[in-house]
């Protein structure tokens, strides 16, 4: 498990690219067979990612957590953002489709993550992991691609047209602090997030996928006033402490996957920062 340390915005304008990037990108979270992990101390959040291809993968504990098993202490929503998979979590098992979104409530023990066709045409599915402290225990519930609280966003005119989908949140699936969903741009639309805004009561991490090999996404983040950017590549994620702003251009449409954690749970509690301010 990888240990990337709180910072502060203080340390932006002293950061080149490649600081930039050991810091809030995690560009290698899937591997063969493997779960990888970073946890980032923003508000104690670990990313993870799984792509089984010949055998079943288990959720591990990591040593740095102190747990005897990865969800002692923890909740985590999951998305598959490859093939079709399964995830069985202590012997109940749950089909994902590319894009279906899995919460697991604290106390499971065994969390079991397969691709359904690895082998095949549809590919390994790409299990992506985030999950945080929990005091208690909220039920693992499945949510199928495109079954959670939609909500339709931006103008093709500002090429920002956007299909949200609410997952794991107030008026959907409990849980105690991850907030989760899906967001897809629309044929055209490049833009994500746009107004820009912060929320400081929640850090957010962002999984950009659904992305061509060969295009990036312009990633802005930073405080609003004093920006940086990241470019971003298919399946790498963002992590972004609750002082920056997240928001980006593609060269090409794509998907991502947005997860928060803090101190409430509200999504509409940002601040939105206007444009022609931003730096
Ligand atoms: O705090 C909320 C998150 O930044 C995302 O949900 C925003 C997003 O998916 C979008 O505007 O397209
Ligand atoms: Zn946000």
């Amino acid at each position: 498990m990888e240990q990337r340390y709180a910072t502060s915005p203080e340390q932006i304008p002293g950061m080149g690219t490649a600081e930039l990037r050991e810091r809030y990108l995690a560009p290698a979270l899937f591997a063969d067979d493997e779960a990888r992990a970073v946890y980032t101390h923003h508000d104690r959040v670990v990313l993870a990612g799984v792509r089984p291809v010949t055998t079943t993968v288990e959720l591990p504990t990591f040593p740095e957590i102190r747990s005897e098993y990865f969800l002692e202490h923890r909740e985590a929503g999951i998305v598959n953002v490859g093939g079709p998979g399964t995830i069985a979590v202590d012997g109940t098992t749950y089909e994902l489709a590319h894009g279906s979104c899995l919460y697991v409530g604290r106390g499971a023990r065994e969390v079991l993550l397969t691709s359904t066709d690895a082998g095949g045409e549809q590919g390994p599915a790409r299990f992506y992991v985030v999950s945080a402290p929990a005091h208690t225990a909220y039920p693992t519930t499945l949510v199928r691609a495109g079954e959670g609280t939609v909500r339709e966003l931006g103008d093709p005119l500002t090429s920002n047209r956007r299909t949200l989908n609410q997952y794991i949140h107030e008026n959907g699936v409990r849980s105690c602090q991850v907030v989760m969903g899906v967001t897809t741009l629309h044929p055209g639309s490049m833009w994500n997030t746009m107004p820009a805004h912060t929320h400081d009561r929640r850090m957010e991490a962002y999984l950009y996928f659904d992305l061509p090999a060969d295009a990036r996404v312009v990633h802005l983040m930073g405080r609003p006033d004093e920006t940086r950017h990241l470019l971003v590549g298919n399946e790498e994620a963002v992590i972004s402490p609750s002082w920056s702003v997240h928001s980006g251009v593609g060269t090409a449409a794509y998907s991502f996957v947005w997860a928060m954690a803090g101190e409430n749970q509200s999504f509409d509690d940002m601040d939105g920062f206007p444009i022609a301010d931003m730096r």
